[in-house]
């Protein structure tokens, strides 16, 4: 495979050079061994994101999209190289300090929304932080993810009264209830209209902006340009270029 010059870290803007920096990834590689073959998702990756941003990992098809959401959400361990979240070495945490990290400083969302249909939209939401060991105050702080995702009337409704756009608002204000530092999200829009999906990006960068809650999410949907405040390429597992079309 041909190799590109990648650009280390991104030439922030003067508008985010002061922020803080929540993400960085040094030099990860990530080899997947398949009995005798080795498949290289990842190629000496590093890149930095600031607080509060939304930021979009682009790529075709097995670019390597999924492989670096798992190393930053500590789902994956690189093959080389660290990944360190909100000043933490993730090498240095055991598997149980890994998952207490996910559930109280990140949130999830997925594709296929992944909310369960036996349970009322309030309900989803205050199961996420009884996960989070939350004692107190559950509906209340899942009463406000809903709000701010704009489904308080719908709060009693269940799954299946929802259209899919409204399910994936359950199953971001589940992952914005905790309050979590870092939002990701791995092709939140794949099963969306343009329409509808246009309204989710558009709520994961007021959930940036108002909230301070960066968002990282791996799309293929070119309307991300329009959303985005930062765009990462990816391509064959190295990124190719990283710009900043709407600050
Ligand atoms: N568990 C695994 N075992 C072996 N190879 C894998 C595994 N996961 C991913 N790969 C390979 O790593 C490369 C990157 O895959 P990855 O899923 O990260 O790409 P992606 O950009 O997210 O793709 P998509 O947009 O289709 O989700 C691909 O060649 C893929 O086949």
């Amino acid at each position: 495979m041909e190799s590109v010059e990648q650009p280390m870290i991104a030439e922030f803007p003067e508008s985010l050079q002061n922020r803080e920096m929540i993400v960085k990834v040094s030099h990860v590689t990530r080899i997947y061994e398949l009995g005798a073959s080795r498949v290289t998702a990842l190629r000496d990756i590093s890149l930095e994101i600031p607080k509060g941003v939304l930021v979009a990992l682009k790529g075709r098809s097995g670019s390597g999209k999924t492989t670096l959401l798992n190393m930053i959400g500590g789902l994956d361990t690189p093959t080389q190289g660290e990944v360190e979240l909100f000043g933490i070495r993730l090498s240095q945490l055991d598997d149980e300090a890994k998952t207490e990290l996910r559930r109280q400083r990140l949130g999830f969302v997925f594709q296929s929304f992944a909310i369960l249909p036996v349970f009322s939209a309030i309900e989803n939401v205050e199961l996420m932080l009884r996960i989070a060991n939350i004692q107190t105050d559950r509906r209340k702080l899942a009463m406000r993810a809903l709000e701010i995702v704009g489904l308080g009337s719908w709060a009693h409704h269940r799954p299946w009264e929802l259209s899919g756009g409204q399910q994936q608002r359950v199953a971001i204000a589940r992952a914005l209830a905790t309050r979590p530092e870092l939002i990701i999200a791995d092709e939140p829009t794949g099963e969306l209209d343009s329409t509808t999906g246009r309204q989710i990006m558009a709520l994961f960068r007021f959930i940036a902006v108002k909230e301070g809650i960066t968002v990282l999410m791996a799309t293929h949907d070119p309307l991300i340009e329009e959303y985005a405040h930062m765009v990462v390429d990816l391509m064959d597992g190295q990124i190719r270029s990283i710009r900043f079309p709407n600050l």
